[in-house]
């Protein structure tokens, strides 16, 4: 089962926001149509039958396919043929007002840019398709006549379609990739972030790493990375059970965000093992803030119980030592082992003398 495919309620509310959108649109785009086609009907004396017949398309239309996408069992796919139907009924006018260029051409360009905004290419061929079936039927039966003279005044009444629309499905088109940028972002900080413990996990804390390493050999920083293990952790979850575990892992990690500096990066490593990697600092400094964390850590308690001392091993390597990221990874965990093998509750510094250790 694909636990992260969308479920129905989520792709209802998708599909209703879809058919709103594009209500929005039609409403306007076929009130911005009624009066440049009016106007070349009126020259071309088509009757009133046309014009009523307009009026319901513009005006009508919009609420009917509203109402037809809304109740359908697949809002999006009556939405999808909604859109066909209106590159047909534009044929249907493009016809019916013998090819006047203008508002031929402007409408043509609108239906074209806007089906493909809304479903891509192949909500656009299914658009041409119908578009064209329309206009040449409807063509034909009317006489296949061909008007291109148009006057001063169905120009003006075009170019409010011609630029407030493309203005209006440009905004709306600029407003979508916003919002999925914005939803892209949020995403890209869940996939990065251990939702247990508010810090960076270990896939940014190695992208991080491999930008200090870089930093470091550039000579703009000095990095170093400090493991962090907490000691006999196993007995936590066993005595006080496995909340309490989490409790003490949470309290550490909010600890580790509230003291080290604002450049530094602490992070989930795995398990019971977290990580900081320092910016910019010298042996002694990070030696310093290695001992302020685990004299702040000796004093988180468990709820569950007042004797509870917690202790933590922290090995440090600086990445000035290190040739790769993998060798700087390696020597963070051997001046830990080392703590561990001393005893644990300590700090060690990497030296050449440990290489090998774990
Ligand atoms: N509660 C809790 N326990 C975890 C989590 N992740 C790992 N553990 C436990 O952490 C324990 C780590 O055990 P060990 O690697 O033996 O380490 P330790 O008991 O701390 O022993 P030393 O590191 O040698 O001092 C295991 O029992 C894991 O089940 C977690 O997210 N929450």
């Amino acid at each position: 089962m694909n636990y992260y495919s969308p479920d129905d309620s989520h792709l209802k509310r998708r599909s209703q926001r879809f058919v709103r959108r594009m209500f929005i649109m039609r409403q306007l785009g076929t009130m911005l149509c009624f009066f440049p086609i009016l106007s070349v009907l009126m020259e071309r004396d088509r009757g009133l039958a046309f014009s009523a017949l307009l009026f319901v398309n513009a005006f009508l239309w919009p609420w009917l396919a509203y109402q037809r996408a809304l109740r359908a069992e697949d809002s999006t796919a009556t939405e999808r043929h909604n859109l066909t139907l209106d590159a047909a009924f534009g044929g249907i006018w493009v016809a019916l007002m013998a090819l006047s260029p203008l508002p031929s051409f402007v409408i043509m360009a609108v239906l074209a840019s806007d089906r493909y905004a809304a479903g891509g290419a192949a909500q656009l061929i299914a658009a041409m398709q119908a578009f064209l079936c329309a206009f040449v039927l409807v063509w034909l039966v009317d006489g296949a006549g061909v008007d291109l003279a148009f006057s001063t005044r169905t120009v003006w009444l075009s170019l409010p379609l011609a630029t407030c629309y493309m203005l209006v499905l440009s905004v709306t088109s600029y407003n979508l990739t916003w919002q999925l940028r914005k939803r892209n972002r949020e995403l890209e900080r869940i996939a990065l972030m251990d939702p247990g413990l508010g810090i960076p996990n270990r896939r940014l804390f190695e992208r991080r790493l491999e930008s200090e390493f870089l930093s470091t050999r550039r000579g703009d920083s000095a990095g170093y990375l400090l493991l962090i293990d907490l000691d006999y952790f196993k007995s936590v979850n066993d005595t006080w059970g496995h909340e309490a575990g989490d409790f003490l892992l949470a309290e550490i990690s909010s600890l580790l965000r509230n003291h080290v500096g604002l450049q530094d990066i602490p992070a989930r490593f795995g398990g019971d093992e977290l990580g900081v990697i320092v910016h910019h600092a010298s042996d002694e400094s990070v030696v310093a803030l290695a001992q302020r964390l685990q004299e702040k850590i000796a004093q988180v308690r468990l709820p569950a119980s007042a004797e509870f001392r917690c202790s933590v091993s922290i090995g440090i390597a600086s990445a000035a030592h290190a040739e790769s990221i993998r060798h700087w990874l390696r020597h963070a965990d051997e001046a830990l082992y080392e703590v561990k093998r001393a005893g644990r509750n300590g700090v060690r510094l990497w030296q050449p003398s440990l290489a090998g250790a774990a």
